[in-house]
């Protein structure tokens, strides 16, 4: 189903357990498509956890995550990607050892479809068509034929946010996508992010950078202790004083008339 009214992505009741804690407790919320929907939360509220289950790297004890309309709860990584929903795994799934170009040819390939001997031409025109694509879109031609570990790291997180959209997603994960960078650099990739939302791409994010999220996001969901603690508009989020509490360390003075 791809209802444009539908939200891209719908999060009830996620519960997960790890022993005897609740890492993630009946958290539910709504990212809308065309939108970049932030989590955030302090150390070990749940964050990680919570993109871990929406991206099918570890199963819900309970919950449902469902994706233009399927349920897609507990499914692997792979079977997610198909559906449309890619997540960057924070470099991790970089082929240090391998140029820029084929890092994004090999994500590439993994999806483009066909049959037979066709299929294997059809599919490696089309995915020379998107890496080429890609590496004009992330200003990658003077690094393309480089080794991906010999990029600097900026320009890691930015191949490791290509890789995720060889596939085409409609939906994209980023876990913290400006961890580790610096100011200019964050800021390059806030304005690359919003450009690809531009585009059309729905954006899910788990990011510590709260000024950066505040900026960023149409929607944030808070988490706290495993649970959604607040959601709303950045502004109303920032304004509420739970959230300043258990987020902000401070708790906001009433305003006087
Ligand atoms: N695989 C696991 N096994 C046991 N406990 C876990 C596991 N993963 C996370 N936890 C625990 O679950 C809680 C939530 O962790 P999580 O990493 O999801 O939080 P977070 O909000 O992402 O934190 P941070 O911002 O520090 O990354 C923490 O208490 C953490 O120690």
């Amino acid at each position: 189903m791809n209802d444009a009214t539908l939200p891209i992505l719908q999060v009830r009741d996620l519960t997960v357990r790890f022993g005897s804690l609740v890492a993630v407790n009946g958290v539910g919320f709504d990212a809308q498509r065309g939108q970049i929907t932030a989590v955030i939360g302090p150390n070990g509220a749940g964050k990680s956890s919570l993109f871990n289950l929406i991206s099918g790297a570890i199963r819900p004890s309970a919950g449902r995550v469902t994706f233009e309309g399927r349920d897609l709860t507990g499914a692997s990584p792979e079977r997610m990607l198909a559906a449309g929903l890619s997540r960057s795994f924070q470099i991790t799934n970089l082929f240090f050892e391998l140029p820029v170009r084929e890092n994004l040819r090999l994500a590439a390939q993994f999806v483009e479809g066909g049959r037979g001997l066709l299929r294997h031409v059809s599919a490696s025109r089309a995915a020379q068509r998107r890496v080429d694509e890609l590496i004009e879109r992330f200003a990658l031609h003077a690094r393309a034929d480089d080794l991906a570990g010999f990029l600097s790291h900026g320009e890691q997180r930015r191949l490791e946010i290509a890789v995720a959209l060889a596939a085409r997603p409609r939906l994209l994960l980023l876990d913290e996508p400006t961890q580790g960078m610096s100011h200019a650099d964050t800021q390059d990739t806030a304005a690359l992010i919003r450009s690809l939302v531009d585009d059309g791409l729905s954006i899910l994010l788990v990011e510590h950078d709260v000024d950066l999220v505040m900026d960023l996001s149409d929607h944030v969901v808070v988490m706290h202790q495993g649970a959604k603690l607040a959601e709303g508009r950045p502004e109303a989020v920032r304004a509420d004083p739970a959230v300043q509490a258990a987020y902000f360390g401070e708790v906001q003075e009433p305003a006087h008339a």
